[in-house]
C-alpha cells in the first residue's frame, strides 16, 4: 500500500529515488511533468483554449514551465503568468526548463496580468516547499489568482496549502488538484476539500526501495492493493463457505436500513444472510429481500453466525440491555454501525465488551458524540489513532476520503467514491458489505479494506449514469460490477 509521507519526507524521498534511479533531478522533473501533460491531453479539452500557466521559483515552477513547453508543442496557446520575480530566484531545475521555453510562449508580469474569460489557469506556483506562514506578496498573488474565471488545475497540491496540514487562510481554490505519487496528507482533510477540487494522483515512477527508510503510519489504498486481499473460493465451495451473517437492526419506520445492509451483505457475496428485528417487522424483510431469512424476539445464539453487523435502523430506547446482552454473547468481531455506535456513546463502559478487532463504522457526527469535538480533522485522526489503539479496535471514520484506523496505528485513506454517495442508506450499505466480508473468512482488516474500498467503488461506477440521482440501492445494484472491474472471480 502506498505510504503517505511529509512534505519534509518527500525531499529526502528525492534524494533516495535519484541515488537509487541514477535519474537526475531533472529527469524526474521531467517525468512528473510528462505525466502531468499525460493526463492533460486525456483529458480531451479543446485545442483553442488559451492556458496560462502561474510559476513560483521552485520545483513547483519547474513543473511548471516543462508543462508549458510541453502544451507549446502540441500547439496549445500558453503564456506564463510570472509569480517568481527575477530569474535569480529560480531553482537549478526550475531554471533549466525556464531557459528551454520556446520563443513563441510569453511571459507576464504581474502588474500585466489580464485574464481571459475562460479557458485554464495551470497553477505551478507553490508546492510541498512552501514553509511557514504565507508571505503577504503571496498571498496577493493567490488572491489575484482566485479571480480567474475558468478550470484551474493545480500541480501538486493548490498554491499556499501546506502540504500536510488544514488550510491557514488564503490558497489556490483548484477544479482539479493533479498530485504526484500520493496524495498530500493535507489533500485528505475535508476543511481543506473546497480549495482541492478534483483530486488525481499521477505515478511518476518513484521506486519502492526510495520509501524504505521512510516512516508514516499514514497510507493511501487504491485498487492495486485489493486483488490480493480477496479469497479466492473454488467450484467444490457452498453457501456455507460464503459464510452466515446475522445482521440486527431496523424499527419501525427504520426498516429500510435493514433491508439495505441485507441486499449489500448478500451482492457482496454472503452465502446466508439472517436479519433479526422486531416481531412486528419481519413480513417487510421476507417482502423486500426474500433471500434472507429473518429472526426476531430473543438475538439468536449469535455462535452459529461467522459474522455480525449491528445497528442499521435499529433505534436506541429499550435497546440498551439487548446490546449488552448481545456484547457478552459473541466473541467474535463484530460490525458496529449507526444506532449501535450511539448506544455505545451513551454508555462507554460498554467498549470493554467488544471483542478485539470488531469494527465501529461512525460518521463525523457519530464519532462526535462517541469520542468528542475535534478542532479539525487532523486533531480528530488523531483521537481515533489513540482510540483504536487503546482499546483494540478498527474505526472507519466515514467521509469523502473515508480513513480506516487500525489498532497498530495506521491510517489509511480510501481512494475510491464520489461526492454523490452523500445519500441517506450508503453507510447501511457499507455495513453490510464489510459484515459480508468478515463472514467469508477474511480478516477484520481486510474485510474493512476490501469493504470501503468496493464500496466506494460500486459509487463511482453507479455515479456515471446517475450523478446528482445516486440512491443508496443504485450502490447495491454496482456491486457485482466492482468485482468485474478488479477481475475478482
Ligand atoms: N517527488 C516529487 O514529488 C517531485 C516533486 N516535484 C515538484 O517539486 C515541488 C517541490 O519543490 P520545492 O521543494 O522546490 O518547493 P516549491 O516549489 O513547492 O516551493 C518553493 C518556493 O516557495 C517559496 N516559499 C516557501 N515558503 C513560502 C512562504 N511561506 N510564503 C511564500 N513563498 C514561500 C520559496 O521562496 C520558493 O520559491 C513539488 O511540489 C512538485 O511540484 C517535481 O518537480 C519532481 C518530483
Ligand atoms: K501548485
Amino acid at each position: 500500500m502506498q505510504k503517505i509521507l511529509s512534505g519534509i519526507q518527500i525531499k529526502e524521498l528525492d534524494s533516495n529515488q535519484l541515488s537509487r534511479s541514477g535519474q537526475t533531478s531533472h529527469e524526474l522533473m521531467e517525468a512528473a511533468s510528462t505525466e502531468f501533460v499525460n493526463w492533460f491531453l486525456n483529458q480531451e479539452l479543446p485545442i483553442d483554449q488559451p492556458i496560462q500557466i502561474a510559476v513560483g521559483a521552485g520545483n513547483n515552477g519547474g513543473d511548471g514551465f516543462a508543462v508549458a513547453r510541453m502544451l507549446a508543442d502540441q500547439s496549445y496557446s500558453v503564456s506564463i503568468l510570472n509569480c517568481f520575480k527575477s530569474i535569480e530566484r529560480l531553482s537549478k531545475d526550475a531554471l533549466v526548463n525556464f531557459s528551454s521555453l520556446p520563443e513563441i510562449i510569453q511571459i507576464h508580469d504581474f502588474e500585466d496580468w489580464v485574464f481571459p474569460n475562460g479557458g485554464i489557469l495551470i497553477d505551478a506556483f507553490l508546492g510541498v516547499g512552501l514553509k511557514g506562514e504565507l508571505r503577504t506578496d503571496a498571498i496577493e498573488i493567490i488572491r489575484k489568482l482566485n479571480t480567474f474565471k475558468g478550470t484551474v488545475i493545480s500541480i501538486d497540491v493548490p498554491s499556499g496549502l501546506p502540504s500536510d496540514e488544514v488550510v491557514n487562510g488564503t490558497a489556490i481554490k483548484a477544479d482539479f488538484t493533479v498530485s504526484f505519487e500520493f496524495p498530500k496528507l493535507s489533500l485528505m482533510y475535508p476543511e481543506n476539500a473546497e480549495f482541492v477540487g478534483e483530486l488525481v494522483v499521477l505515478k511518476i515512477g518513484i521506486l519502492e526501495e526510495a520509501y524504505n527508510n521512510l516512516m508514516s503510519t499514514f497510507y493511501y489504498l487504491e485498487a492495486v492493493d485489493i486483488r490480493p486481499l480477496h479469497k479466492i473460493f473454488s467450484r467444490f465451495s457452498y453457501k456455507g463457505d460464503m459464510g452466515k451473517v446475522l445482521l440486527v437492526g431496523g424499527s419501525p419506520g427504520k426498516m429500510g436500513a435493514l433491508i439495505l445492509c441485507a441486499k449489500s451483505a448478500l451482492r457482496t457475496g454472503s452465502g446466508l444472510v439472517t436479519c433479526h428485528m422486531e416481531d412486528s417487522e419481519r413480513a417487510i424483510i421476507q417482502t423486500a429481500v426474500p433471500e434472507a431469512m429473518s429472526s426476531w424476539g430473543l438475538i439468536p445464539n449469535p455462535e452459529i453466525y461467522d459474522a455480525v453487523g449491528i445497528g442499521p435502523g435499529w433505534g436506541i430506547g429499550n435497546r440498551d440491555r439487548l446490546f449488552k446482552q448481545f456484547l457478552q454473547d459473541f466473541k467474535k468481531p463484530i460490525v458496529i454501525d449507526a444506532d449501535a455506535l450511539n448506544l455505545l456513546a451513551r454508555n462507554l463502559d460498554l467498549l470493554h465488551l467488544l471483542p478485539k478487532n470488531s469494527v465501529l463504522t461512525p460518521h463525523i457526527g457519530e464519532f462526535t458524540r462517541l469520542l468528542g469535538p475535534a478542532a479539525d480533522h487532523s486533531k480528530r485522526m488523531e483521537m481515533a489513532k489513540k482510540f483504536c489503539m487503546d482499546n483494540k479496535l478498527i474505526l472507519v471514520l466515514k467521509g469523502a476520503n473515508t480513513v480506516i484506523n487500525l489498532p497498530d496505528g495506521r491510517q489509511i485513506f480510501n481512494s475510491s467514491g464520489t461526492k454523490y454517495m452523500a445519500t441517506g442508506g450508503s453507510g447501511d450499505v457499507l455495513t453490510g458489505m464489510i459484515t459480508s466480508y468478515l463472514g467469508m473468512g477474511y480478516s477484520p482488516e481486510n474485510a474493512v479494506l476490501c469493504g470501503v474500498f468496493h464500496h466506494g467503488l460500486a459509487g463511482e461506477i453507479a455515479s456515471k449514469s446517475k450523478r446528482r440521482s445516486l440512491i443508496a440501492s443504485d450502490i447495491i445494484d454496482a456491486i457485482p460490477e466492482t468485482y468485474i472491474q478488479l477481475n475478482i472471480s
